[in-house]
């Protein structure tokens, strides 16, 4: 559903991304692992649009996309790395706004292939708590976004995201913060997602984006290689194996294990 073609992206002198080829299937749950400074954010960028790339091609839904603007790009939502809640809203208040923005009103648009239940007549009050259902939410609806924990929060900007019913879910170094408990509550909140749902994640820590991945592409190794994830799952990823069970062999996955 999504692919990158020799992506060069240049800041004047500065080559962040290097000739990079990327093919990821639909409902993929890919990681992309670098340091800080290794482009991450900046991959991201491109594949939502937000940046058009100094070379290369991109492809998406079977479309060129390249040259395509962020708002040309239906169907891609993007959580960014800082968050995007305000204080003093509701939870209730930030989806019913994200709703608004994407435009989606009751027979506005169907779910197509995203696996979302959208029936006709299904109005925005609906659809607020089927996002909040989703995502496991309910009972917070009315609580100031101030009051939440890292994962809260994190719920509650993904609830934004998908109130566009997107089919393809950027999330910018999600995990960034967390404490090893927080993560494994948000592995469990990717569980959640509908399997058509494609995600890709970044983040520093491979050990925890490949916790949360079917596959994993390391974005400083040669041809930013990608691996299955659970290959990249170590040892020291037990305490989130011990508590959120994921298990070992990939056919046991699940996610579906592309490639
Ligand atoms: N608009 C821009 N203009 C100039 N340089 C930029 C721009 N955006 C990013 N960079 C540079 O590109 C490099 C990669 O940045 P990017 O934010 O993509 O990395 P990252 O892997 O996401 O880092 P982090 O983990 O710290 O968020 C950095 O050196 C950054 O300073």
């Amino acid at each position: 559903m999504l692919s990158l073609h020799e992506v060069t992206m240049r800041f004047g002198a500065l080559k962040v991304v290097d000739g990079m080829n990327l093919t990821i299937r639909q409902g993929e749950r890919r990681g992309l692992v670098g340091s800080p400074g290794s482009g991450k954010s900046t991959v991201m960028r491109l594949i939502a649009g937000a940046l058009r790339p100094t070379g290369g091609r991109i492809e998406y839904g079977g479309r060129d996309v390249t040259d395509l603007p962020e708002e040309r790009r239906p169907g891609i939502a993007r959580v960014f790395q800082h968050g995007s809640a305000f204080a003093g809203l509701t939870c209730v208040e930030h989806v019913t706004m994200a709703l608004r923005r994407s435009g989606l009103s009751a027979s506005a648009r169907s779910a197509g292939s995203t696996g979302w239940r959208t029936p006709a007549r299904h109005n925005r009050l609906d659809q607020t708590r089927d996002v909040f259902d989703l995502l496991r939410i309910t009972g917070l609806q009315d609580a100031p976004t101030a009051l939440l924990c890292a994962v809260g929060r994190k719920r509650l900007e993904i609830a934004m995201a998908l109130a566009a019913r997107p089919r393809l879910l950027l999330l910018d170094e999600p995990m960034t913060g967390m404490t090893p408990q927080e993560r494994v509550r948000f592995a469990d909140l990717l569980l959640g997602l509908p399997a058509e749902l494609t995600v890709v994640l970044t983040g520093c820590d491979a050990e925890a984006v490949a916790a949360v991945s079917s596959q994993l592409t390391m974005l400083e190794r040669p041809d930013q290689i990608t691996v299955p994830a659970w290959r990249a799952r170590r040892r020291p990823a037990r305490h989130v194996e011990r508590e959120f069970r994921v298990p070992e062999h990939p056919a046991a996955l699940p996610f579906a294990d592309a490639g």
